[in-house]
């Protein structure tokens, strides 16, 4: 049973001790303590994990009084307890071989989170996700009517209220309004190792310049294009003699593990954003 507190400010002496002297004052013992200050930027990040069972006060009573510390610090904070399910919404197109590597680990255990829905603009995975016992959701994205279509979809993410939406190779541009209404919410696989070969055909355009390492990259969505920030990514050595179609077949392993692992560390409350940037404390 453990308590979750992540926490972000602008950076001044004494803030560990601060914030680490509030928990103990409250009867709350660490576990694990990440800390993290961009010297930079000014900015001082945590994430503290709390064995909740030595908190003498509930969650609520908690967060009820780390609110005027955490307003005097400046500071954007969480505080949640780690054994709250998750509900996460998954967007899936043409290819589904990330879709099925997250929907196995969801079935083994190994994600231990609510699939609240499967989106696509396709029929083609509705049989691979019905027969989970989930709910399959088709939005067909009519090229002369996408708003249409994204409005369907923005009603599905408003009425489900999930923690996480994740783009699992979803070929589809979301639109700036919806990017914003759930900013810091929404991950993306992008299937090369960014910045390279933004947008759309990576693998052709990797194979085209001739690489020797493809590679794939975890993002949050933003309303630029494969420009957020940066949960994880993943690279593997390729050959002249490779084709696209080896690169497709060596870089969806790529695309699995980048894209397991973002999850797991944002539902964790491993990430923390500021600005372009994504700090992720790893474990
Ligand atoms: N607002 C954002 N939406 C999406 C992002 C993003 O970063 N911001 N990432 C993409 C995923 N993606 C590459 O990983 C990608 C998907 C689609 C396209 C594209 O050009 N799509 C065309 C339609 C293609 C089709 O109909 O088959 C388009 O939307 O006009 C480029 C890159 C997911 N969404």
């Amino acid at each position: 049973m453990s308590t979750l507190l992540r926490l972000s400010c602008p950076d001044r002496v004494g803030l560990l001790a601060l914030i680490s002297n509030f928990i103990a004052q409250h009867g709350g013992n660490l576990i694990e303590v990440h800390q993290y200050t961009d010297a930079a930027a000014g900015w001082f990040f945590t994430r503290m994990e709390i064995d909740t069972r030595t908190l003498k006060v509930d969650l609520p009573k908690l967060r009820e009084e780390f609110t005027p510390v955490a307003t005097e610090l400046g500071a954007e904070w969480t505080i949640r307890t780690a054994e709250a399910k998750r509900k996460v919404i998954v967007m899936v197109s043409k290819f589904g071989h990330c879709l099925a590597d997250l929907l196995w680990r969801w079935h083994s255990g190994e994600l231990d989170i609510e699939i609240a829905a499967v989106i696509s603009n396709h029929e083609d995975f509705r049989p691979m996700v019905e027969r989970e016992g989930l709910e399959f959701c088709h939005v067909p994205v009519d090229p002369h009517d996408k708003p249409a279509a994204f409005a369907k979809i923005a009603e599905i993410f408003r009425f489900v209220q999930p923690d996480l939406i994740v783009l699992a190779r979803y070929m589809q541009i979301l639109p700036a309004e919806v990017c914003a209404e759930f900013s810091g919410r929404v991950l993306n696989i992008h299937h090369s190792f960014l910045p390279s070969f933004v947008g759309a055909n990576p693998y052709q355009r990797a194979w085209q310049r001739g690489v020797k390492l493809i590679g794939a990259t975890c993002h949050y969505v933003t309303s630029e294009l494969d420009a957020g920030p940066i949960v994880d990514q993943e690279v593997i050595r390729v050959e002249h003699f490779h084709t696209p179609e080896d690169l497709m077949r060596l870089g969806r392993d790529c695309e699995r593990l980048a894209l397991a692992r973002s999850v797991r560390w944002h539902l964790d409350d491993r990430v923390l954003l500021h600005g372009q940037r994504a700090i992720v404390f790893r474990d």
